[in-house]
């Protein structure tokens, strides 16, 4: 059993003893783990020591040619090693990709006027995933893409991890970030249907960050990924699903 958990950059660098144990109870467990990352924050700090400014339009960072630097140097140089390397501390055997290099994540611009260089996943390489699964290892993911003309483009981390769980008919991915799921009218929700996320979207309940997640969220249960979650470290948040479970 494949299980894709997404960590934020909300996260990244607090990580607990619970997160490591969950991961480590599932590889004893026998189940496969693919783990795709963010670094918002990390990429905020860059661009502002730059001097360059942050802008996000529904959650998604409007990335030019500029931006695109700070943002591979904080993804790659800096939050995937540094996750790489953590993980390894825990004796759980990561190893490191970037989603621009061996064609792992070829995309397309999504709005090359609105958002510039950052990508909509077209396809993944998933023979390179799937080789380091085989080998035992449990392969850590950058959010970059590439392009058919070998551009690298920004892509959301939410967004990287829906379409990798999706290419690997994972049996289900979690989305772990810095709040114990999602919160509607003051209430952390055990479970949300979609049409109650389409509600606190509308309603402005869901908001920002939350709105990448809950989009990617949604497309993994059309695709029918059983389980999906957005959880703290514990991993039991919300769970999304399609419509009520009538017993
Ligand atoms: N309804 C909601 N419930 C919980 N968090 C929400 C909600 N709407 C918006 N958010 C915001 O989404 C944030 C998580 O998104 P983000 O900061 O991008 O995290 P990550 O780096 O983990 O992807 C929360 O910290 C919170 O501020
Ligand atoms: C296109 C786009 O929005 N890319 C994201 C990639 C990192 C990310 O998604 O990190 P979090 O999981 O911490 O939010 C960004 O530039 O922030």
């Amino acid at each position: 059993m494949l299980h894709v958990i997404k960590i934020g950059g909300s996260t990244l660098a607090d990580l607990e003893p619970a997160f490591f144990n969950s991961v480590k109870q599932k590889i004893q467990n026998g189940e496969k783990i693919v783990i795709v990352h963010g670094g918002g924050p990390e990429i905020n700090k860059k661009l502002e020591e730059t001097g360059l400014a942050v802008e996000k339009k529904d959650g998604i960072r409007v990335t030019n040619k500029e931006t695109l630097s700070c943002v591979k140097a904080a993804l790659k140089n800096i939050m995937n090693a540094a996750l790489v390397k953590r993980l390894q501390q825990e004796n759980i055997p990561a190893v490191g990709l970037c989603g621009s290099e061996e064609s792992l994540i070829q995309c397309d611009f999504l709005d090359h006027v609105q958002y510039g260089w950052v990508g909509s996943v077209r396809k993944i390489n998933t023979g390179v995933i799937k080789k380091l699964l085989d080998a035992e290892k449990v392969p850590v993911i950058a959010p970059l893409g590439v392009t058919n003309n070998g551009e690298t483009v920004n892509i959301n981390a939410d967004t990287a991890a829906g379409e990798t769980a999706a290419a690997l008919s994972a049996k289900s991915i979690c989305f772990v970030t810095d709040t114990p799921g999602i919160q509607i009218s003051g209430e952390w929700e055990d479970s949300l249907t979609i049409s109650e996320i389409h509600n606190g979207i509308q309603d402005g309940q869901i908001y920002g960050g939350m709105l990448p997640k809950v989009e990617s969220a949604i497309k993994c249960l059309e695709l029918n990924i059983d389980e999906v979650q957005i959880t703290d470290q514990t991993l039991t948040g919300t769970r999304v699903v399609k419509e009520v479970v009538v017993s």
